[in-house]
């Protein structure tokens, strides 16, 4: 499973809304359904390597994606053969299916499967699930690669809706945008390998999947100071906020102290007694605050978090402190990344609806602060608008401890300054960068790690 990198995801309104733009600047629809079709029969090209494919049509614009595909593999040679759900409805659809000259089989239970399958059934138009009939007839078709155009065929396109496609997919080509679906649970799972066809769709979107992990040198000049200094603080289980304070060191920060712990994990991190934190909150050095791991909620972590709050330094707050702070993050003012996992999120944003990108969009407009919603697919997303989303990350993260590294990561790189959404994108991709280099076997420690 992967997807581009940095690349915009649309909902299937904005997808519309680009289509007609791009028509209206005089590139006609057909165009990019051609353009479509070709990305579509360039990728079956290669995967059949001279093998049959069968190319599933439906009503709409997605099967004009399929009849197109269709007639260009079969002009480069390739044994192709159509089917069909039913006649295309679109003038489109219609054209392409005019242009195609082979025959087209009926989907029933007399339709002979193939090695590779293209899916272009159903696309972003799709309005409810699939009849339970069609996707019976669909998983038992035996096919051993499937390419789907645009979506798996039964997803919805916009990740509101948990439909599963019953043809998942080893290859998704996503025609001029990703949409969420590629990146949300549990769609993502479903899309296999997905790729981008820039079918000529100019779009400037503010969600978009996480771009490449940083490598960011010292520069000649650097010192410790100047490359972020961070405070942890400790709670009753030091041993998490340790794995925060390790992983700002290297996630990149130039000093890190661990405020409230005997021993640290590293010797390089400045472990001291809890007596200093209020006088360290007031170390002009202090780039960022990460407070929440291993804290548990009562009335030290309510006092703590209410005098980084006061000391106005850029916060990372995780698990129990995001309550603790929730009230006064609410009145606006503060610079903080937040790094719910699905059980906190929900505690503390109860209200939120939609889907996981709505749901953290909302999260970010209440609070002014920049969310991570943690999980399997991870959603970043800031009060401006902007949302990375960090799907696939490594499912080796899935093991006790990785979220407090994630929160020092986020440390790190907000106590250099700058952008807490560029810091949490940042973090969140060093983080994935970190697990996937590890792969199996992966214990926390590891990510903090030589
Ligand atoms: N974006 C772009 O720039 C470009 C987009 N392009 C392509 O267009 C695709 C979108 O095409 P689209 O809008 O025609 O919708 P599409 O997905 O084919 O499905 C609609 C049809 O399905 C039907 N239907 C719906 N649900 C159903 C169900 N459960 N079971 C049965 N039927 C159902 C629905 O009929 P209904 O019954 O709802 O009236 C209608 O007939 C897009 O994904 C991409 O592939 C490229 O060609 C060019 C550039
Ligand atoms: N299946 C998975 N695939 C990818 N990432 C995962 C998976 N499960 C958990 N993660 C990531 O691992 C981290 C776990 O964080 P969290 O639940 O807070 O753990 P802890 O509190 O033990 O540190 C998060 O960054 C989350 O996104
Ligand atoms: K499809």
């Amino acid at each position: 499973m992967s997807v581009p990198a940095d690349a915009p995801i649309l909902t299937s309104s904005a997808m519309r809304d680009a289509e007609a733009a791009c028509a209206a600047s005089g590139t006609s629809l057909s165009e990019l359904m051609d353009r479509a079709g070709a990305a579509v029969a360039d990728i079956a090209w290669r995967m059949a390597a001279g093998a049959p494919v069968l190319i599933l049509c439906g009503p709409g614009n997605n099967g004009g994606d399929g009849y197109v595909a269709a007639r260009l593999l079969r002009e480069r040679g390739a044994n192709v053969r159509v089917a069909a759900l039913a006649p295309p409805t679109t003038d489109l659809a219609k054209a392409a299916r005019a242009k195609w000259a082979g025959a087209v089989e009926p989907i029933d239970e007399t339709l002979a499967p193939a090695p590779v399958a293209v899916d272009a059934l159903f696309g972003v138009g799709l309005t409810r699930p699939l009849a339970a009939e069609l996707a019976g007839r669909l998983r038992a078709l035996a096919v051993r690669r499937v390419i789907a155009v645009d979506v798996p065929s039964g997803v919805d396109a916009d990740g509101e809706h948990d439909w599963a496609p019953p043809l998942p997919a080893h290859v998704t080509v996503a025609l001029g945008a990703l949409k969420r679906a590629h990146v949300l649970l549990p769609a993502a799972q479903h899309c296999g390998r997905v790729l981008l066809a820039g079918i000529g769709i100019v779009c400037d979107a503010t969600i978009r999947t996480l771009p490449r992990p940083p490598a960011p040198l010292p520069g000649v000049t650097s010192h410790k100071f100047s490359r972020g200094m961070m405070l942890v603080r400790a709670g009753p289980m030091p041993g998490a906020a340790a794995l925060a304070a390790a992983a700002g060191l290297r996630a990149g920060a130039g000093y890190a102290v661990l405020s409230g712990a005997d021993t640290a994990p590293l010797s390089a991190i400045i472990a001291e007694d809890g007596d200093h934190y209020p006088a360290r909150l007031g170390d002009k050095r202090v780039g960022a605050v990460v407070i929440g791991p291993g804290y548990p909620a009562g009335m030290a972590l309510d006092r703590d978090v209410a005098s980084a709050i006061d000391s106005a330094r850029p916060l990372v707050l995780d698990a129990a402190a995001i309550d603790a702070a929730l009230p006064r993050l609410r009145g606006g003012g503060l610079t903080a990344i937040l790094t719910p996992h699905e059980g906190e999120f929900v505690r503390a944003f109860p209200g939120a609806e939609g889907g996981k990108i709505d749901r953290a969009l909302a999260a970010a407009a209440e609070t002014g602060s920049v969310v991570i919603y943690k999980g399997a697919d991870t959603v970043i997303a800031a009060p401006d608008g902007r949302v990375a989303a960090a799907w696939p990350g490594s499912p080796w993260l899935a093991t006790a401890g990785t979220g407090d590294v994630l929160a020092g990561a986020c440390g790190a790189m907000l106590s250099r300054g700058g952008d807490p959404f560029d810091a949490a994108v940042q973090a969140a991709a060093w983080h994935i960068a970190r697990a996937a280099h590890i792969g199996p076997g992966l214990v926390a420690d590891d990510l903090v790690g030589e």
